[in-house]
């Protein structure tokens, strides 16, 4: 059953506030950037599209190399908008497939992980709570149905509260979201993807 993803991006230079002071202010983009590459290159072989959908196309330009497609947002506005915007252009292209929206902050992630919880759902529209249980990093759906997006504080009991079924497998590196520094040394722990790692380490993008 093929999984089409979203991944919504504001533009890096405001997203990810919370995590602003980790790095010199002056590379906060390039670290948005790649925390949202190293997420972007564990899909590859795991699902068949990714669609970034984005506040500033321009600014995410650089996600093209990890095989992402990029779309504006379309006024969309806030965050659930914009992944039904994504959800939409992704159904005209294949009514039946299973959608789903993906966190961009996953620098950690490891596509058995993301493997293993699309396998578990199984065709349910189901999803996968952050580390700390309370938000989501990953929401799918059902074949052709509809996502339901419900991200934003408190989104785990959201999405469970609309019928989707809360995954239970372990899946670290899918649960690791990176809101603040201290999320960004706990993913280092479990392992960061090379580019996170070079920005982090070096200094550098990968
Ligand atoms: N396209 C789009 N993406 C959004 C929007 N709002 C949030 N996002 C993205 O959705 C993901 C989760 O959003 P938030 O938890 O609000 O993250 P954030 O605003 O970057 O982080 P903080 O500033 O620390 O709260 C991040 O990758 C954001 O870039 C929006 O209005 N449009
Ligand atoms: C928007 C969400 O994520 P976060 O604020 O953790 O980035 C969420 O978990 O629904």
């Amino acid at each position: 059953m093929p999984v089409d993803l979203i991944v919504p991006m504001k533009p890096p230079r405001l997203g990810k506030s919370r995590l602003r002071g980790a790095v010199d202010d002056g590379l906060h983009p390039a670290l948005v950037l790649a925390l949202a590459s190293d997420t972007l290159a564990a899909t590859a072989g795991v699902v068949r599209r990714v669609l970034v959908v984005a506040t500033d196309p321009a600014a995410v330009a650089p996600l093209t190399a990890f095989g992402a497609e990029i779309v504006g947002e379309d006024g969309a506005g806030d965050l659930n908008a914009a992944l039904r915007r994504g959800e939409a252009l992704l159904r005209a292209d294949d009514p039946d497939a299973v959608v789903g929206a993906l966190q961009a902050d996953l620098p950690a992630l490891h596509p058995a992980d993301l493997a293993a919880a699309i396998a578990e759902a199984a065709g349910r529209r189901a999803f996968v709570a952050d580390w700390e249980g309370t938000g989501t990093t990953l929401l799918l759906s059902a074949p052709g149905a509809a996502l339901e997006p419900r991200f934003g504080p408190g989104s785990a009991r959201a999405h469970n509260e609309t019928g989707a079924i809360a995954l239970g497998l372990a899946a670290p590196s899918l649960r690791r979201d990176v809101d603040t520094a201290a999320d960004l040394a706990h993913a280092g722990e479990l392992g960061l993807g090379k580019r996170t790692a070079a920005l982090l380490y070096e200094g550098t993008a990968a």
